[in-house]
C-alpha cells in the first residue's frame, strides 16, 4: 500500500492544517513580511502569487520551518496540531522530516546518486530500513511514471523527470504538507502541466495539503485558493 489509508481519513475540508498568526520578518532592518496571518485547511491547495520581492519565498520558508519569524509577542505557527515555534532544533528537524515535504524550482537532486537512491534519502533519515525505503521509493517512482528510470542518474534524466524524482523524494515520508517554490518554473509547458495535474491527483488520492509559490498563472488559477502578496502582506 503506497499511502496509509488512514491519512485520507484525517482529511476534512474544515480542519486546519496550518495556522500562522502575526508572522513578520526583517532582513538587515528591512521589513520583508509584515504581520502576516493565514489559515490553510487539510487537503487544500493554496497558491501564493505576487511580484518579485513581495516576500513569497520568505513566507514559504517560514511556514516550512526552514527559517524563523521575528520573535514578536503574538506570533504563532501551528502545523498539523504542533506548535512548531516552541520546538527545539532536533525536535523541529524530526517534525520536518516526518510531516513536511519540499519541492523547489531547481530540484537539488544529489548528482552522485541515482533516482531511487535520491528518493530513499529522507526515508533513511527517518530511520527506515534499506529494504523498506527502496520498496516505497520504487512504488512512488512507478506511480509517477518513472519505473524505467529508477537507476538513472540526474544527469541522464530530462528536467521533467528530475522534477518528478524530486516530487517522489518529497513524498516518501508521506508528509501532511508539501511546500513547493516555483515547482514548474524550470519546466517546459507540457512537463509543467503534468506536474500540476500530479499535485491535484495526490491531493485527491492521499489528501495532502499543498502550499505553492508560483508565477504560473494557470497553476494559480487551478488552486483552491490564490493568495496575492505585495510588499510583505496579502492583498487579497
Ligand atoms: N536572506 C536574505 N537576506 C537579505 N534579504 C533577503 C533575504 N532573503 C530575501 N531577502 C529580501 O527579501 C525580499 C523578499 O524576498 P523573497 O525571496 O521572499 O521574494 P519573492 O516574492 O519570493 O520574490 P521572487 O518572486 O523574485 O522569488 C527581497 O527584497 C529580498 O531581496
Amino acid at each position: 500500500m503506497l499511502f496509509n489509508k488512514s491519512l485520507s481519513k484525517f482529511v476534512s475540508k474544515f480542519t486546519s492544517m496550518i495556522k500562522a498568526e502575526n508572522i513578520s520578518k526583517q532582513f538587515n532592518g528591512l521589513a520583508v513580511l509584515k504581520n502576516v496571518s493565514l489559515s490553510i485547511d487539510k487537503g487544500e491547495i493554496v497558491a501564493i502569487v505576487g511580484a518579485s520581492g513581495a516576500g513569497k519565498t520568505t513566507l514559504l520558508q517560514i511556514l516550512g520551518t526552514l527559517d524563523a519569524p521575528e520573535k514578536e509577542h503574538h506570533v504563532r505557527l501551528i502545523i498539523n496540531e504542533t506548535d512548531v515555534l516552541n520546538l527545539k532544533d532536533q525536535q523541529l528537524a524530526t517534525f520536518r522530516n516526518k510531516n513536511l515535504g519540499f519541492i523547489f524550482q531547481f530540484h537539488q537532486l544529489l548528482p552522485e546518486f541515482n533516482a531511487i537512491e535520491n528518493v530513499c534519502i529522507p526515508a533513511f533519515i527517518a530511520g527506515k530500513s534499506k529494504t523498506e525505503a527502496e520498496k516505497e521509493a520504487k512504488e512512488l517512482l512507478d506511480y509517477l511514471g518513472l519505473s524505467h528510470r529508477i537507476h538513472h542518474f540526474p544527469s541522464e534524466l530530462s528536467g521533467g523527470e528530475q522534477q518528478r524524482v524530486a516530487v517522489a523524494r518529497a513524498l516518501i515520508n508521506k508528509p501532511a504538507v508539501i511546500f513547493a517554490d516555483e515547482p514548474s518554473g524550470n519546466l517546459d509547458t507540457n512537463s509543467a502541466e503534468n506536474l500540476h495535474e500530479l499535485f491535484f491527483k495526490l491531493r485527491d488520492n492521499f489528501g495532502q495539503t499543498f502550499v505553492i509559490v508560483t508565477h504560473n498563472e494557470e497553476l494559480a488559477d487551478l488552486a483552491d485558493r490564490k493568495l496575492v502578496m505585495s510588499d510583505g502582506k496579502f492583498v487579497i
